[in-house]
């Protein structure tokens, strides 16, 4: 199968060098001046003791010119309306696009684009972030990967993808409700971004001051309050898997977007958040907390990019 990974920053980075190293025909889309720097340095994934230095091959949206297997889209919200249609030579009648990106709404995006038949539901669970070098840093060892039907069940070309996709280096699921998969990862993020980029901390700072943790506890709770008004409930056993990472003492965990924050980097706020409290509303949840870490993101992104 020939694989496109659309960027190759944090999260494309990292798994499409995990698929190249397995030896898999991956390709990267990136933009020239990232094409200039990967040429120069390689792919290099450290971190976590890691150090791998990797010669993948490399193509400029102008280069682009016949169809791929499968397109894997790792680009920010921000960027994604651009990237499709630089991707879109690559994508044919048999093409299947398999986005990483947190949230949902660019699910409706890729849709409108490619058609719903051509697009599949996917999660990233990796951290990651690109250091000043360009390369890729691993700041934790979470390290997986669940994509699946829109419409829900194991369809054969999903199983066949799982075959290609399952490498080593990071665990990989084929799930049967990736819809659900994706709004629990999205209740997820949207609690530890919040946690993080309110209080601008980690999850053991936050939870070694008086209040700490139930705040933390408070935010978990109203954005599992938006997924199961959604129609997307997140189990107890998961909920308290969340609550525990979300407020262990001592953790150094942190969300991709206080990394983006933190280095005064615009942030995926309307994506991972506007579109969050949107939804709450129209589904009349109360999401005071989640409220406020949209008010505080979107004040930071006025700042960084106005
Ligand atoms: N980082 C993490 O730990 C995690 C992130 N996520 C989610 O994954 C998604 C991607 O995030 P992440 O990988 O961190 O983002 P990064 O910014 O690290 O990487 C995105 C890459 O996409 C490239 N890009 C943008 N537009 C194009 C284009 N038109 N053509 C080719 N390349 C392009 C950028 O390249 P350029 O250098 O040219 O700007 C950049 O290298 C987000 O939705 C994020 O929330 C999910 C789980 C964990
Ligand atoms: C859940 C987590 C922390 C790792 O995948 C993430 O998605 C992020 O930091 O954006």
């Amino acid at each position: 199968m020939r694989i496109l990974v659309v960027g190759a920053g944090a999260t494309g980075g990292f798994f499409g060098a995990r698929l190249v190293r397995a030896g898999r025909d991956v390709t990267f889309l990136v933009r020239p001046r990232r094409a200039a720097l990967l040429r120069e340095r390689g792919l290099r994934i450290t971190g976590l003791g890691e150090n791998e230095i990797l010669r993948p091959e490399l193509v400029t949206a102008a280069e682009l010119a016949e169809p791929y297997d499968v397109v894997l889209v790792s680009v920010k919200a921000a960027a994604l309306e651009r990237a499709v249609e630089d991707v879109a030579p690559a994508v044919g009648p048999r093409t299947v696009i398999v986005p990483f990106l947190n949230g949902m709404a660019h699910l409706d995006t890729l849709n409108a684009r490619f058609g719903k038949e051509s697009v599949l539901g996917g999660v990233v669970k990796v951290m990651t972030t690109i250091n000043a070098d360009g390369d890729i840093l691993r700041v934790g060892p979470l390290a997986g990967f669940v994509l699946g039907e829109q419409g829900g069940g194991i369809s054969p070309r999903v199983a066949e993808l799982g075959k290609e996709l399952d490498v080593d280096g990071y665990e990989f699921t084929v799930s049967a409700d990736i819809i659900g998969e994706m709004w629990r990862k999205w209740a997820f993020i949207a609690s530890l971004g919040a946690i993080t980029c309110l209080m601008r901390g980690s999850v053991g700072d936050v939870a070694a001051v008086p209040g700490g943790a139930e705040f933390a506890r408070a935010v978990i709770a109203e954005a599992a309050a938006v997924a199961s008004a959604a129609g997307h409930p997140v189990p107890d056993a998961e909920l308290e898997a969340s609550t525990a990472i979300c407020t262990r003492a001592g953790s150094p965990v942190t969300s991709s977007m206080y990394r983006d924050v933190a280095a005064g980097n615009p942030a995926e706020v309307e994506h991972v958040f506007g579109d969050l409290v949107a939804r709450a509303r129209a589904m009349s949840v109360d999401t005071p907390l989640l409220d406020l870490a949209t008010l505080h993101l979107r004040v930071h992104q006025h700042r960084v990019t106005s």
